[in-house]
């Protein structure tokens, strides 16, 4: 069987999470993978890095390539389908990851009312074939042809389809996540540095303990609320801590960011 041509209009970071997921793990073909990108350094840098091809237009995109993932931001996306207006037709699968977005607004802007598009909200540890991934696919896409697509991205991590409603809300949690675990490891790292721990000690310990931390959950299958009251030894050192968190309204503000994302990403999406 031989493989299909995948092309990323847009280059940018999380392409290359894509890409580099895909082609390190061994699971696409570097060779059959294309991308457009406008600058001629990243074209040059992602070739270089992962040996895929360049192409030079939505026109080569189209025809060289099966399947075209839109990987440029929400904001541009208007623009990058005009311009591929007339190239795109109903039998052209696309896969979108630009937040915000819905189905709807590219079926009116390319005025392909049987387009067939799936949605999906990937994130960043794609690029060690750690991804959280949902997707959601437009009415003409076929179920043998969302099960391929879900196929590409369980080769980066894991996957859920889920109905459009709910794309906002992923975005605001796992497309936005990693940065707010990123910001409460660098808050962990710096804080042991205040404590007297040397910087690359702090960093070992604090990356340890998220991951550990994961692990444990995700073996022992229990709410964080039972393993957090299992660190905490009466009158001990985590419940003098857990009192600063809950004044500070640790788990609000977690919330309020997360509904923040996802508010961000129902307006980017508004009258499009
Ligand atoms: N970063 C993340 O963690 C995630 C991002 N996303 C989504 O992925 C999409 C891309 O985001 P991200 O990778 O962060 O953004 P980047 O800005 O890193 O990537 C976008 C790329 O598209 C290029 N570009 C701009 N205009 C065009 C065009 N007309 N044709 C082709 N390429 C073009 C940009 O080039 P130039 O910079 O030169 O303009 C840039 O290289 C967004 O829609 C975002 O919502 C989804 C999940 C997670
Ligand atoms: O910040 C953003 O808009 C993109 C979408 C999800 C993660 N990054």
């Amino acid at each position: 069987m031989t493989t299909e041509n995948i092309g990323f209009i847009g280059g940018g970071q999380m392409a290359e999470a894509l890409i580099k997921g895909l082609t390190q793990s061994g699971s696409y073909p570097a060779e059959n993978i294309y991308v457009l990108d406008p600058s001629p350094e990243r074209k040059d840098f992602l070739t270089a890095t992962y040996n895929i091809n360049t192409i030079e237009d939505c026109g080569a995109a189209f025809a060289t390539c099966q399947k075209i993932f839109l990987a440029v931001k929400p904001q541009v996306m208007s623009l990058v389908l005009q311009n591929c207006q007339g190239i795109i037709n109903e039998d052209h699968l696309l896969i979108t990851i630009a937040a915000g977005l819905p189905i709807s607004s590219y079926v009116k802007t390319l005025a392909l009312p049987r387009l067939k598009i799936i949605r999906v909200m990937p994130n960043t540890p794609a690029l060690v074939g750690q991804s959280a991934s949902a997707l959601t696919a437009s009415p003409y896409v076929s179920q043998e042809e969302l099960d391929k697509v879900q196929n590409i991205f369980n080769q980066i991590g894991t996957t859920t389809v889920l109905e459009e409603c709910h794309l906002d809300a992923v975005t605001g949690l796992s497309g936005s996540g990693p940065a707010y675990v990123f910001s409460f490891i660098e808050a962990l790292i710096d804080a042991g540095v205040a404590e007297g721990l040397n910087r690359q000690v702090s960093t070992n310990l604090a990356l340890q303990t998220v991951a550990g931390s994961v692990e444990l959950l995700r073996q022992n299958g229990e709410h964080p609320a039972v393993e957090r009251a299992r660190v905490s030894s009466p009158g001990g050192t985590t419940i003098a801590a857990s009192k600063i968190l809950e004044r500070s309204g640790f788990q609000a503000i977690i919330m309020d960011a997360v509904a923040a994302a996802t508010e961000k990403s129902k307006e980017l999406g508004k009258g499009k």
